[in-house]
């Protein structure tokens, strides 16, 4: 299936859930193909060894890695979900949902939510301490210049030359339609949703290998 833009995606995704394939349906599938991936990346036995951080914005493409976080906790990984931002401000429905799910399995995954004065020690956690990095900062809904935090937690991304990154949907900070960026995730992999996002094939360089993965959506969405 060729490119599409984020407006066709829109339209896809409102026409789905007018089905009944509500979007908290897309986003289990869609965390779930986050999990998948890495599983099928590393064995079980490697998978209880890693240390997996999964960074989630505030949006949906954050809910979708708190549910990649969920789906993780099957291999009894080392699980720590990273919310940029307060968990009073997530700003979907679903995504909130998501999150009070993982705040009621805290014997299986850890939460930390972003708090200015513990930059460091952010940093210091993308950087230092994880194996395995899913980038849940940014998909589609990204708009304008990346700030603050966004800017130095993508900074600490990269910096960490070891672990195996992971993008959800999108590069953040890549422009999935335009394929344009100031500054991005560079990914190993992306998953992306559905069908691939123009962007991506015009900055294919930074998405590593590019994995379409299906959520769901009965071809009678796809066009109006
Ligand atoms: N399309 C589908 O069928 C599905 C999409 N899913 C996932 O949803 C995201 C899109 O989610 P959305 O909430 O629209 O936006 P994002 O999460 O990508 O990001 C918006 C989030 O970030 C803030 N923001 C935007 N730009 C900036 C900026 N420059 N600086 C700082 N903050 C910014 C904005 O305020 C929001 O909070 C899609 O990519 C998929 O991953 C579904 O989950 C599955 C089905
Ligand atoms: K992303």
């Amino acid at each position: 299936m060729d490119a599409i833009t984020t407006q066709e995606m829109m339209g896809i995704e409102e026409r789905a859930h007018a089905m009944g394939v509500v979007r908290l349906l897309m986003m289990e599938n869609a965390g779930a193909g986050v999990a998948h991936h890495i599983a099928s990346k590393f064995n079980d036995k490697d998978l209880e060894e890693k240390r997996v951080l999964l960074i989630a914005g505030l949006g949906n493409n954050g809910g979708d890695a708190m549910v990649a976080a969920r789906h993780l906790t099957h291999y009894r990984t080392d699980v720590t979900v990273l919310l940029i931002g307060r968990s009073k401000d997530i700003r979907t429905e679903e995504a909130r949902t998501n999150w009070s799910i993982l705040e009621r399995m805290s014997r299986s995954i850890r939460l930390v939510e972003f708090d200015e004065h513990s930059m460091n020690s952010i940093r210091s956690m993308i950087m230092m301490d994880a194996d395995i990095i899913v980038d849940g900062i940014f998909g589609t809904g990204i708009k304008g210049s990346i700030r603050e935090p966004h800017s130095s937690i993508i900074d600490a991304i990269n910096a960490n030359k070891k672990a195996y990154k992971v993008a959800v949907d999108v590069p953040s900070g890549l422009d999935p339609d335009t394929g344009r960026y100031e500054k991005c995730v560079k990914a190993d992999a992306t998953i992306t949703f559905h069908r691939v996002k123009r962007g991506l094939l015009i900055s294919s360089d930074v998405c590593g290998k590019i994995i379409v993965w299906p959520i769901g959506i009965p071809p009678e969405a796809e066009s109006g």
